[in-house]
């Protein structure tokens, strides 16, 4: 038995499944997970000593690749001075002023202990600040797990049956109403929120059509209803303004996540000043977190924020354009039919011919069981992309031309071994 086997074997008798998230469980794409003994810039080290490219990145939390000096010097100097109070510190507010001063239109913001709680908690606000009762949400899009959201999700709940989970009891999600990504939905004056990823990256890396953004804004304001962009995905990846700057369309209130806490537990969300001052302790609306604004997560949150201006998206940008391309050329040219779909830094991966903008193409994509062979192939050639078909792929600044070029030769090789099955 290998030390990594002897661990998921340990961790299967103490853990469900082995795992702390089940997508990690490898159990769409088969195999053992890999454990992962160290990152380092684009890579990830298994306790066996295999070396992966890594795609994966903490899906989306390491935008600057893993263990950046900067963020762990950041860490290291915080925990120093102690690593929870309960009390306010000086790092929260420089980051909500990093945050607000990023994000066109967002004038107050919230921190919480990951992107659960941020949508969770912005929900429960806008339904406080509207009075109203009904949630619109889009079948594929993936807002964490908290009850009311978790019906018809991306990421790896799209595999279990029926895309929602036991125990969220038919009450808790009464008032949740699912539509079609892409589509505008009939919305009426019962509607406090309609909550979407710009960028849908939990069913593969699925862009919004034109506009569609925009319809959702006029139809919200239509009836009066609140526009949540859920970017903890997005969020300071897609630039500087994160979706709202890319497509000019400014909701009412963010979520945030991943980026913003290099890689520490955090999550943020935040809106127009009239609806977060319903927040308590100024307004009726309860949330609260004893982690909240931990003086890690912000140390380094604040560190890679500052790391991460025009030029370094440029250069996202560029890497991402060099691995899309090269997949398209690599997979295609052996033959199969694949769509790399990519907006700025934020890559996709589906096999098949026909266009995925929907949860039920991406469905049809997943079920070819390609994904499935394509990532194991690549995994043995030492690159790591996600354990599931319904994942987007994450370079990070650390990725070099070198690291790409790998990964496409992998790929076309990859391919090559497929095709020819
Ligand atoms: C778009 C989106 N929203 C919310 C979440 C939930 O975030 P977390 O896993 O930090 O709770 C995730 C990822 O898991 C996500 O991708
Ligand atoms: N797709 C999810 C987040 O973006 C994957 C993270 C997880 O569920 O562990």
């Amino acid at each position: 038995m290998t030390t990594n086997d002897e661990l998921f074997a340990r961790g299967q008798a103490v853990i469900p499944g082995g795992v702390n998230s089940p997508v990690r469980a490898f159990g769409s794409v088969g195999g053992t997970p890999y454990f992962v003994a160290r990152g380092e810039g684009a890579h990830v080290v298994d306790v066996e000593g295999r070396r992966y490219v890594d795609y994966v990145q903490s899906y989306g939390a390491s935008i600057l690749g893993h263990a950046h000096p900067a963020v762990v010097a950041a860490v290291q100097a915080a925990a120093a001075e102690g690593s929870t109070f309960g009390a306010p510190t000086e790092r929260e507010v420089l980051l909500a002023e990093e945050l607000v001063a990023r994000v066109p239109g967002m004038e107050m913001v919230r921190l919480v202990s990951s992107g659960t709680e941020a949508t969770m908690s912005a929900i429960r606000l806008a339904r406080g600040a509207t009075g109203r009762r009904t949630i619109v949400k889009f079948a594929g899009n993936y807002h964490g797990h908290a009850d009311a959201l978790l019906v018809a999700g991306g990421s790896s709940v799209a595999e279990q049956a029926t895309s929602d989970s036991a125990g969220v009891t038919s009450g808790a999600v009464a008032d949740t109403v699912v539509a079609p990504y892409n589509e505008v939905p009939p919305l009426d004056e019962d509607v406090a929120v309609v909550i979407v990823e710009p960028v849908a990256a939990n069913m593969g890396l699925v862009p919004p059509a034109d506009g569609f953004l925009q319809g959702l804004r006029d139809a919200c304001d239509a009836v009066g209803a609140l526009l949540m962009f859920d970017e903890v995905i997005t969020g300071f990846r897609l630039g500087v303004g994160g979706a709202t700057e890319r497509f000019g369309v400014a909701p009412d209130l963010w979520a945030f996540g991943k980026v913003i806490g290099g890689g520490l537990p955090v999550g943020a969300f935040g809106g127009r000043r009239d609806v977060m001052e319903r927040l308590a302790p100024l307004g009726p609306v309860y949330q609260a977190g004893t982690l909240s604004g931990n003086p890690l997560a912000t140390a380094a949150g604040l560190t890679v924020l500052r790391e991460l201006d025009a030029d370094a998206y440029e250069r996202l940008d560029g890497i991402a354009g060099r691995l899309a391309d090269g997949l398209t050329s690599a997979i295609g040219g052996a033959g199969l039919d694949v769509q790399v779909p990519r907006v700025g830094p934020l890559v996709g991966l589906f096999f098949g011919a026909d266009p995925v903008t929907d949860f039920v193409t991406a469905k049809v994509s997943a079920e070819t069981g390609t994904y499935r062979r394509f990532f194991r192939a690549m995994l043995d050639r030492g690159v790591a992309l996600a354990p599931g078909p319904y994942e987007a792929l994450f370079p990070s600044l650390a990725h070099t031309d070198e690291d790409v070029d790998r990964t496409v030769t992998a790929a076309a090789e990859a391919a090559t071994e497929i095709a020819r099955a």
